[in-house]
């Protein structure tokens, strides 16, 4: 898939932007601060709904003004829809497919896929568990996206369930009816947080043979058996795969941690408590990534799992769109032409950078200068 138009109405740093794109490379030039990432955001943002850099949406929309839109002609199989997305912070974000509105802005999810690469990409590989959790739900979505309805609906059950947990700490209120309240949602916590285990435990399975691949690729030396990715649950599923399955320990456990919770006043069992294991290492031995490896090494690890989910994603059978957000100038020579031979040959590939020669020569095509507030072709 490609965009050929896209349209900004108090995005970010625009008040207004057309930029008519092509399928191949193009590039977007300029000082620090002008909005460049600001154009390739937008186009991620319709794509999942959320910025890679912000998980609200207020600084989304420009500074003064109370909502923004972002609108993106998408070819898809020789055909051609318009996506538009209505950015309304504190309100009900509004979606429309060829200006006809959606019942739920949801359903814009999925319609563009891309895969974005980016400097804050080494936190996948050295932050937080949660990193990795949004880095799993994300492809997840993007691969099916009824599953964003899933994830939305864990996300509140959780909230409803620790407050309640919350609540129970300060004794007051009926105990009976507490716990009777508490049974409920974790029925809810079963069932919706075994789906998105499930899911995430075939996905990790699905994404292991391409993380190993792209490590190869993008670490000098490496054989494909030196990145391992291990899925982490927060208690023992106890062979446990199906999505049935997975409720029943979901639940089992429950069970068990009930005192727990109540004591603490938090959910402590589901998959927003997992981790995604990275390690590397050759033959028997492998250490985990976190804490052990060098610079270089998470830096491999962190391009190896975005090569990875857009190899998977085209293994699904659509090329999503690539966007190298200020990557090249955080990499040496080497990871740097390998990243850019890599993708080079994909449907679209938009970069951004500071100086031009930043972006590797692979990598010709179309340039944008961004500055003052215009984005300009140069002929
Ligand atoms: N909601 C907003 N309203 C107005 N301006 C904004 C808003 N959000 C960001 N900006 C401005 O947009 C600019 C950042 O744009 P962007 O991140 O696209 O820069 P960039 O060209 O990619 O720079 P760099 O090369 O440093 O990454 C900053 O000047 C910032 O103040």
């Amino acid at each position: 898939m490609h965009v050929t138009h896209l349209t900004l109405h108090d995005f970010r740093s625009y008040e207004s932007a057309d930029v008519a794109l092509e399928p191949g490379v193009t590039a977007f030039v300029g000082r620090n601060g002008q909005g460049k990432t600001n154009l390739v955001e937008a186009i991620d943002y319709l794509s999942r709904l959320q910025s890679h850099r912000v998980a609200a949406d207020a600084p989304l929309v420009r500074a003064g003004a109370d909502q923004a839109v972002v609108r993106a002609a998408v070819v898809k199989d020789g055909r051609t829809a318009v996506l538009e997305v209505e950015i309304n912070p504190g309100r009900a974000n509004r979606a429309r497919i060829n200006r006809s509105p959606l019942p739920r802005t949801r359903e814009l999810v999925g319609l563009v896929r891309t895969v974005v690469f980016s400097p804050e990409d080494l936190a996948l590989v050295k932050g937080d568990p949660s990193e990795r959790r949004r880095f799993l739900d994300d492809l997840m979505v993007l691969r099916a996206p009824r599953l964003a309805g899933t994830r939305a609906d864990y996300d509140r059950v959780l909230k409803q369930r620790n407050s309640l947990l919350k609540s129970s700490r300060t004794g007051r209120g009926d105990r009976e009816l507490l716990l009777s309240t508490l049974t409920v949602w974790d029925d809810h916590l079963a069932r919706t947080g075994s789906e998105i285990l499930a899911e995430r435990l075939a996905l990790t399975d699905a994404l292991q043979p391409y993380v190993g691949k792209a490590y190869e690729t993008v670490a000098r030396g490496a054989s494909r058996d030196d990145a391992v990715i291990a899925y982490r649950p927060s208690f023992d599923l106890d062979g446990a795969t199906t999505q049935p399955e997975l409720e029943k320990a979901i639940h089992a456990e429950l069970g068990r941690r009930q005192r727990d919770e109540l004591d603490r006043g938090v959910s402590l069992v589901g998959p927003h408590r997992d981790d995604l294991l990275l390690s590397i290492g050759a033959g028997e031995q492998h250490l985990p990534v976190k804490g052990y490896a060098s610079h270089g090494e998470s830096w491999s690890f962190a391009l190896a799992l975005r090569l990875a989910s857009y190899d998977l994603l085209r293994a699904d059978g659509d090329d999503p769109i690539l966007i190298l957000d200020d990557v090249f100038a955080e990499l040496d020579t080497d990871r740097r032409d390998q990243l850019a031979g890599l993708v080079a040959d994909a449907e679209q590939v938009l970069v951004t950078a500071a100086v031009g020669a930043d972006v590797p020569v692979v990598l010709a095509g179309a340039r944008f200068r961004v500055g003052g507030g215009e984005v300009t072709r140069d002929e």
